[in-house]
């Protein structure tokens, strides 16, 4: 277990120091640093049984996030992702969350739905009582195979029918099947369910199965987090804790009512959900595929948290969204990093891992909501950006934090600038 996530010095170390560091605090095995230590930790011949025509690997930056505690458990969280300024505001908003007990979580069961479209009848409601009277029947049928699945107690449990009685193509039938996938994302499980349980459909419908593929709409495997914030752990200098507050009430109530914004604010709660999902091997289309489609489920796209005022006039925040993440399947089993992750965390099952992403997407949230609402999102943002902007400029080693420094106090970030500084030695 995670002796202490709460790791403050960590800004100033190198990538070395910040390896080992982590690596005491989380139990991580010399393997495990060495690991991240040696050049091609995903090697080639890996990659090439992943996905095809490869010809090389792509690298990206891992940081791990600090300061978490979720469930009151301390947790280290690694963060694979391109942007500036989404790792130091995760790690800021734990670091804020952990006066206050932290983040609490929960999940529903990880359940799945496969789709399978059923076209070419004339009568679709009596076709969907047809599935129905059938539902034990082709329950069995899906769960024949999938005997790893069905020891584990996952498995087909239910069948859905959802009727579209009138299409430009005429009636149209959806069965779903439900199923329970346990510790997979479980696309490949429930697809090969829904091709499996097809010709018995057709043959007890007498019309014809299309489509059989799993929804990205996992409306029945939902994650959700919780924080509570002071208004003393929120005061700064600048701003009241009361300020704040209300500034991310007013935040949080523009995304609800304006699609342009929401589309935004939810962007952000990605920042924090999305570089758990790519460091820990998992699908990040389908989550964000359910992530969006989740949010317009009213049939208006909104925020995917809410925030409100408690009684004590403590600052609330909650999360509850789809989240199909696995710790088998997929590339979470073959990229060793994925591996490596997965340790660093010491997740037990999907349900877990899918508690803490939101976790993190809650904190990525409250962060940006806090700086646009007070001070504005360039401050802290583009004192960070600053250092890929002194890169693009050619900066080198110690030139790359000294002039980022100087552009960020002069309130100048910009190539040029950068240029003109690395020109005059700055
Ligand atoms: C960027 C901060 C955190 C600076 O905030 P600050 O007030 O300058 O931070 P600080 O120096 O007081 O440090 C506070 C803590 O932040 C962390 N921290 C701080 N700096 C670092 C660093 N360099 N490296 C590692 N950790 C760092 C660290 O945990 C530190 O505590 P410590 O451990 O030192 O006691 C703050 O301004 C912030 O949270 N800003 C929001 C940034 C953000 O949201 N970025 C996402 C990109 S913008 C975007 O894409 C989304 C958006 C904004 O459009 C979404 C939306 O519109 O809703
Ligand atoms: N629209 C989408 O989102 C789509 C996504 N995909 C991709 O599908 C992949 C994920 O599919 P997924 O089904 O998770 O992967 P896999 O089929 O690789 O793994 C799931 C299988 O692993 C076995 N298994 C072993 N241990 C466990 C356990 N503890 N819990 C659950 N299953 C276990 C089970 O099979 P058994 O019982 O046979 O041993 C299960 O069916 C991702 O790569 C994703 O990108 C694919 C199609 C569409």
């Amino acid at each position: 277990m995670t002796r202490d996530s709460r790791l403050p010095s960590m800004r100033s170390m190198t990538p070395l120091e910040r390896l080992r560091h982590i690596s005491e605090a989380a139990g991580l095995s010399a393997e495990d640093q060495q690991l991240l230590t040696q050049p091609g930790a995903l090697p080639l011949d890996v990659a090439d049984g992943m996905i095809e025509n490869v010809v090389g690997t792509f690298e990206l930056p891992l940081g791990v996030a600090s300061n978490f505690l979720i469930n009151g458990k301390n947790l280290l969280v690694p963060m694979v992702v391109e942007e500036p300024s989404v790792v130091a505001a995760a790690s800021f908003m734990a670091k804020l969350a952990r006066d206050s007990g932290g983040f609490f979580t929960s999940s529903t069961l990880p359940l799945m739905r496969a789709q399978i479209q059923i076209v070419g009848m004339s009568d679709p409601h009596g076709a969907r009582q047809v599935v129905l009277e059938h539902k034990a029947e082709i329950i069995a049928r899906a769960n024949a195979k999938d005997t790893v699945l069905i020891g584990m107690g996952g498995g087909c449990k239910d069948v859905e029918v959802h009727v579209f009685d009138s299409t430009p193509r005429g009636p149209m039938v959806v069965a779903h099947l439900i199923v329970d996938v346990r510790d997979a994302m479980g696309a490949n499980t429930v697809n090969s369910m829904a091709e499996a349980v097809s010709p018995y459909i057709e043959q007890i419908t007498g019309a014809t199965v299309r489509l059989r593929i799993l929804s990205n709409l996992a409306d029945l495997r939902l994650a959700r987090a919780r924080v509570t914030l002071s208004p003393e752990i929120l005061t700064t200098a600048e701003y009241t804790g009361h300020e704040v507050i209300e500034g991310v009430l007013d935040a949080y109530t523009f995304a609800q009512i304006d699609p342009y914004r929401a589309a935004t604010h939810n962007k952000g709660i990605m920042n924090g959900i999305d570089p758990v999902i790519v460091a820990t091997g998992n699908d990040w289309r389908a989550v964000e595929a359910g992530a969006h489609a989740w949010a317009a489920r009213s049939g208006r796209y909104t925020s995917l948290t809410r925030w409100e005022k408690n009684q004590q006039g403590h600052l609330v925040g909650s999360i509850e969204l789809p989240m199909p993440v696995g710790l088998v399947g997929g590339a979470t089993k073959t990229h060793p990093l994925a591996r490596w992750a997965l340790r660093l965390m010491q997740v037990q099952s999907a349900q877990e891992l899918g508690e803490i992403a939101a976790a993190v997407g809650l904190a990525q949230n409250l962060a940006a909501l806090r700086a646009l609402s007070t001070e504005g999102i360039q401050r802290g943002h583009m004192a960070l950006h600053a250092r890929n902007i002194a890169l693009l400029a050619g900066a080198t080693g110690g030139a790359i934090q000294r002039i980022a420094a100087l552009m960020a106090q002069e309130k100048n970030v910009s190539v040029d600038r950068a240029k003109a500084l690395l020109a005059t030695n700055a």
